[in-house]
């Protein structure tokens, strides 16, 4: 199993990327997780409580579950993955068998700041945008699609998203073997790491 690890900071393009890229490539052939499935489990906080935590630290992501699911996965078997509810601040009760393919994306602001999934990456990439771009990309997502306002979503970019991309999403950047600059659309970037999937699909 190859497997790609697709980090980069939030409203950079990775969920885009990744479906540029898996849409021309076969049906089940490509495997897709997404870090966002693995934030821990908050049940035990209130919807208001769960809302005020910090999804940008490391310390949001239930990575030693990632690390086992990478290793069932890559072992041959298939998992569960939790589904996220972003309006709900917290997995849902519901999951996806997911199953081993040749070809396993991961996808995650995060994914490249922990070294044990770090180190199961075959091929890891940074999608980069410029903070501007990322912040206009994320305001008109998180009030159209995430159930927050214009002045929450301000708020927490100020408090936390834009500290914690500083402190660890964008220093784990040195980590990538490749970097795709995203402020415009990149097919070509996209056309490469497609070329690279079909080579060990073929
Ligand atoms: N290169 C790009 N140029 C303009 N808009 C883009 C580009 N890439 C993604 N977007 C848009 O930005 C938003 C966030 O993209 P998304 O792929 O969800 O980012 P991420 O998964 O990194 O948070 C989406 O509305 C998407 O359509
Ligand atoms: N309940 C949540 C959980 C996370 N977020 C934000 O999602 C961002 C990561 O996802 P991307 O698709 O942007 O990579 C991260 O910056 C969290 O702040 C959220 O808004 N609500």
């Amino acid at each position: 199993m190859l497997i790609i690890g697709i980090a980069g900071g939030t409203g950079c393009g990775k969920t885009t990327v990744v479906n540029q890229i898996i849409d021309e490539l076969p049906d089940g052939e490509v495997g897709v997780i997404s870090q966002d499935s693995y934030y821990n489990d908050l049940s035990h906080l209130s919807l208001d409580e769960r809302r005020k935590t910090n999804f940008d630290h490391p310390k949001s992501i239930d990575f030693d579950l990632l690390e086992e699911h990478l290793s069932i996965l890559k072992s041959g078997k298939p998992i569960q993955q939790p589904v996220y509810s972003f309006l709900e601040c917290n997995r849902t009760e519901k999951t996806i068998p997911t199953y081993p393919s040749q070809v396993l994306i991961v996808e995650g602001i995060l994914i490249l700041t922990n070294a044990k999934i770090r180190d199961m990456f075959d091929i890891k990439i940074f999608v980069h945008a410029d903070s501007d771009e990322r912040l206009i990309r994320r305001l008109k997502r998180d009030v159209n699609e995430r159930g927050w306002n214009l002045d929450e979503t301000l708020e927490k970019y100020q408090s936390t998203i834009k500290p914690m991309h500083n402190q660890f999403i964008e220093p784990s950047k040195e980590f990538a073997d490749i970097i795709i600059p995203n402020n415009k659309y990149n097919t070509v970037a996209v056309d490469i790491v497609r070329t690279i999937i079909n080579e060990k699909l073929t």
